[in-house]
C-alpha cells in the first residue's frame, strides 16, 4: 500500500535526507555498463567521464558469481578516485533476492553514497521491493551522514513487474526512472527469443495475397513481410507509467554490439515513443545512443518555428501546409526544452542549436 500522502515526503530514518520532491531532468541518454572488477574496463572509466551521461557500475548479471566481492570493491575504489563532473554515476546492484545485495547496499553506501546518484535495482517485481530498498536506503543514508538522498531505478524484466508497473512508479518519491530488461523479459514471459534486445525475423506481419482477374488469393504472390517490434508494447506501458508519475523511461540493453545499424533503429523507436535513454554494453553504443536521443537541428529548428508562430501557444496557424495548434506546439516545446537542457552539456550540439534562430532559421 501506498503510504498517505501527508507522509509521503517524510524521511523513512530519522537523520536521512528529505525525499526529492521532483525528479530532476538530467540528460542521461547512453546509461554505459560497465563491470568493476575488470581491470580494462575500469581503467577505462576516469577517460569516460564528459563522454557519456551516466556511468553504472554494474554489480549483477554479466559479472561472475565469484567475482561479486571484486566487483564491488572495484566500484567503491572507482566512485572515491574519480571527479565524476557532469556525468552521472549509478550502480547496478544484485537483485533482491540474491546473497550479494545486502552487502551491496551496506557497503556501496557508506563508502561512495556521497557520489552515488542513482543506485539501479534489478528484477523489481512490485512496490513493497521498491519499499524495501527505499527504508534500507533511508537507514544506511542517516547513518553516513548523507545530505543528499540517492535515487532508484528499478529494472522492469518479470512480467509481474510489467503488471505492477504503477505501483512500482508510484511507490517512492526516489523513484527516478525503469529501464526495459528485454533478456530477463522475455525468458520470464517465456517468449521463444534467445536474444538480449532488439527485433526478431520471426516476428512479422505479411502483406495480404495478390488476387487474381476473379478475386482469388494467391497465396504464392510475391507478397512484402514487414517485422514489427516485440517491445512495443511494453516500452509504451513503461513510457505511459513513467510519464504519469515524472519519472524517466530507457530502453535498456542491445545485445548485438557489431549490429549499429539495428541497434539505431531500436534506439530511435524508443526515442520516439518518449524513452529519454537507452543503455550502452559497449563504447561503441554511447555514440549511438547519444546521437538518437538528441533531437536534430531540423527538429529543433522546425519546433523553434512553430513556436514562434504560434505567439501564445493557442489558435492554429499553417506551416509549410500543416496545421499547427495548441497541441502541436506542446510537442515542440518538449523537443525543444530537451534540446536546452542538452545543450548546457554538450559543446557540439549546443554549437548546433545555437545555429538556429528563435524563429527556426538555421544559420549557415
Ligand atoms: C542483459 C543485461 O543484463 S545487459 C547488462 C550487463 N552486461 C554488461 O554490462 C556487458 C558489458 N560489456 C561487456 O562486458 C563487453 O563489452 C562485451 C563482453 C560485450 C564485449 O567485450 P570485448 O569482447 O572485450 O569487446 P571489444 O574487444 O570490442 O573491446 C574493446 C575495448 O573496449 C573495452 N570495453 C568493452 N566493453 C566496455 C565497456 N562496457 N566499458 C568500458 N570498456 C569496455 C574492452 O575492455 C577493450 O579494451 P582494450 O582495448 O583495452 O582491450
Ligand atoms: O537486465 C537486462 C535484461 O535485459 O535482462
Ligand atoms: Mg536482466
Amino acid at each position: 500500500m501506498t503510504r498517505p500522502a501527508k507522509d509521503f515526503f517524510a524521511p523513512l530514518a530519522v537523520g536521512a535526507p528529505a525525499p526529492p520532491r521532483e525528479i530532476p531532468a538530467r540528460p542521461s541518454r547512453a546509461i554505459h555498463f560497465f563491470d568493476p572488477g575488470n581491470a580494462k574496463m575500469a581503467a577505462k572509466v576516469p577517460d569516460m567521464v564528459g563522454t557519456v551521461d551516466v556511468l553504472l557500475g554494474n554489480l549483477e548479471d554479466a559479472v561472475k558469481a565469484e567475482n561479486k566481492e571484486k566487483s564491488r570493491q572495484g566500484l567503491v575504489d572507482i566512485g572515491k578516485a574519480t571527479d565524476f563532473g557532469p556525468t552521472q554515476f549509478w550502480t547496478r546492484i544484485n537483485s533482491l533476492d540474491s546473497p550479494w545485495v545486502l552487502d551491496d547496499l551496506t557497503t556501496l553506501v557508506p563508502e561512495i553514497g556521497d557520489k552515488l546518484d542513482v543506485i539501479m535495482v534489478p528484477k523489481v517485481q512490485g512496490a513493497e521491493d521498491i519499499h524495501y530498498v527505499d527504508r534500507l536506503l533511508a537507514q544506511l543514508e542517516a547513518k553516513a551522514g548523507l545530505d543528499r538522498p540517492i535515487l532508484v531505478h528499478a529494472i522492469l524484466e518479470t512480467a509481474r513487474g510489467v503488471a505492477n508497473i504503477e505501483e512500482i512508479c508510484a511507490a517512492s518519491p526516489r523513484m527516478q526512472g525503469l529501464s526495459l530488461g528485454p533478456a530477463d523479459l522475455a525468458a520470464d514471459r517465456r517468449m521463444k527469443t534467445t536474444r538480449v534486445g532488439g527485433g526478431h525475423p520471426g516476428y512479422l506481419v505479411r502483406q495480404d495475397p495478390v488476387r487474381d482477374d476473379l478475386g482469388v488469393p494467391q497465396y504464392d504472390s510475391q507478397r512484402t513481410s514487414y517485422q514489427q517490434d516485440l517491445w512495443h508494447y511494453t516500452i509504451a506501458r513503461m513510457v505511459d507509467a513513467c510519464a504519469m508519475h515524472g519519472i524517466y523511461p530507457y530502453y535498456g540493453p542491445f545485445g548485438d554490439i557489431k549490429d549499429t545499424v539495428a541497434c539505431e533503429d531500436q534506439f530511435r523507436n524508443a526515442f520516439l515513443l518518449g524513452c529519454v535513454g537507452a543503455w550502452s554494453l559497449h563504447p561503441a553504443q554511447i555514440t549511438i545512443a547519444n546521437k538518437v536521443f538528441s533531437p536534430s537541428v531540423e527538429d529543433v529548428a522546425h519546433a523553434r518555428r512553430v513556436i514562434a508562430a504560434m505567439g501564445d501557444g493557442t489558435g492554429a496557424v499553417m506551416i509549410d501546409g500543416k496545421m499547427e495548434d495548441d497541441a502541436s506546439v506542446k510537442q515542440c516545446q518538449v523537443m525543444v526544452a530537451l534540446a536546452e537542457e542538452l545543450a548546457a552539456i554538450d559543446p557540439e550540439l549546443k554549437k548546433q542549436y545555437d545555429a538556429i534562430s528563435a524563429d527556426g532559421e538555421v544559420q549557415a
